[in-house]
């Protein structure tokens, strides 16, 4: 039996055992054992085998954001109140003990929202759940800050450090540096633009800590050492970051204005369904989800039925969304949006499309 289900029997057993004089000492033993086991739960496991115990939730939908935050700021009670998914949420810390997904539908989008357990400093070293939490994050497209608006500033500083050490790095986006490692040759070392945070040798230095002596690198912009390193390291991942400050039912008006003109961030409250709207509009600004309706000739837009797309997509992009062979097949679209300059305008295959663009699709 594995820690989690011997918790949820002692959960039942909790449940179903009558409150009295006489089961007084049972039901202390059993709270006992509950916590030794949640407590189990959170040491970095010994056994690789259950590392990933409850955190293997297979990818769906349209977009996948992972809710990271320290203990009971409120991250259960937001998945429950925007998904059709209850997750369990109470005033104690470490409540949630495992991922879980729900789907918030949006905009015609299903967009997979994950509850994770609280993390908390050392996370990354492998405190509590932090390494299975922190994986996950990885994987997903967006990472929803969660922050409890009535604590200090520093707990977002702790958290955006335990994920940068794990090298998740947020809103950030990669370095542009060419860098290929070389089989002969020494180092060839350019730029593109004028550099203040490096020089040669430094570059020199950092790639031979790294045990790289004959490398191509590239500086296409005025990067610093970090950003070298991280692109030496490859195995960085570039992530959206939306910082949600909930329980604002508890701070003054003043300070959720201030708060709210932050950069990236978002002032709700889970409990008052305060803003959550807006959450939700941002979110989907910050997912760079688009979509994009289709029109047959002489028939009105399908209206009900948009494709979910990224910003930056092409006509070509959505000629796949349809049917592989499509673009192929292609002559012209006619589009109507805010893409083009007349409504509806002729545009070839490689035409950028934007959110609430109709197209049309014109066969050879
Ligand atoms: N005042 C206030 N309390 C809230 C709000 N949202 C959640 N809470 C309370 O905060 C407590 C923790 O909520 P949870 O949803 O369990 O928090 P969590 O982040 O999932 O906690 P863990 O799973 O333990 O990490 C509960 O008592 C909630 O009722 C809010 O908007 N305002
Ligand atoms: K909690
Ligand atoms: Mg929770």
């Amino acid at each position: 039996m594995g820690i989690l289900e011997k918790i949820s029997e002692i959960e039942k057993e909790i449940a179903r055992t009558q409150k009295n004089k006489a089961t007084e000492y049972h039901l202390g033993l059993l709270k006992a054992k509950l916590a030794k086991y949640r407590s189990q739960l959170l040491e970095p496991s010994k056994k690789g085998g259950e590392k990933g115990e409850g955190f293997d939730v297979l990818k769906s939908g349209d977009a996948r954001v992972a809710l990271i935050g320290f203990p009971s700021v409120g991250k259960s009670t937001l998945l429950s109140t925007l998904t059709h998914t209850h997750s369990e949420a109470a005033s104690y810390e470490f409540t949630t003990l495992t991922c879980i997904p729900g789907v918030i539908e949006y905009k015609g989008a299903n967009i997979q929202l994950l509850d994770l357990p609280g993390i908390i400093e050392g996370a990354a070293q492998g405190k509590g759940r932090g390494r299975q939490v922190i994986a996950v994050a990885r994987t997903a497209d967006l990472v929803l800050m969660m922050l409890d608006a009535t604590k200090p500033y520093v707990h977002r500083q702790l958290l955006e450090k335990e994920l940068e050490s794990v090298g998740i790095r947020l809103n950030k986006t990669k370095p542009n540096i060419y860098f290929k490692v070389k089989k002969g040759g020494g180092l060839s070392f350019n730029s593109t633009c004028q550099l203040t945070k490096v020089d040669e040798k430094m570059v020199q230095m950092i790639l031979h800590e790294y045990k790289i002596f004959n490398a191509e690198v590239l500086f296409r912009e005025d990067c610093s050492a970090d950003d070298l390193i991280d692109v030496i390291l490859s195995n960085r991942v570039y992530l959206p970051c939306l910082y949600v400050y909930n329980k604002i039912d508890q701070i003054s008006i003043q300070e959720v204005d201030r708060i709210a003109r932050e950069p990236n961030s978002v002032v709700v409250s889970c409990n008052m369904k305060l803003n959550l709207d807006y959450l939700l509009e941002t979110l989907w600004e910050y997912l760079s989800l688009i979509r994009v309706y289709t029109k047959k000739p002489g028939q009105p837009p399908d209206f009900d039925d948009g494709l979910i797309l990224r910003r930056g997509v092409t006509v070509e992009h959505v000629c796949h969304a349809i049917h592989r062979t499509l673009a192929a097949q292609l002559k012209y679209a006619l589009v109507w949006g805010t893409s083009t300059k007349y409504s509806p305008q002729r545009v070839g295959i490689q035409h950028l499309v934007h959110d609430e663009d109709v197209v049309q699709l014109i066969k050879k």
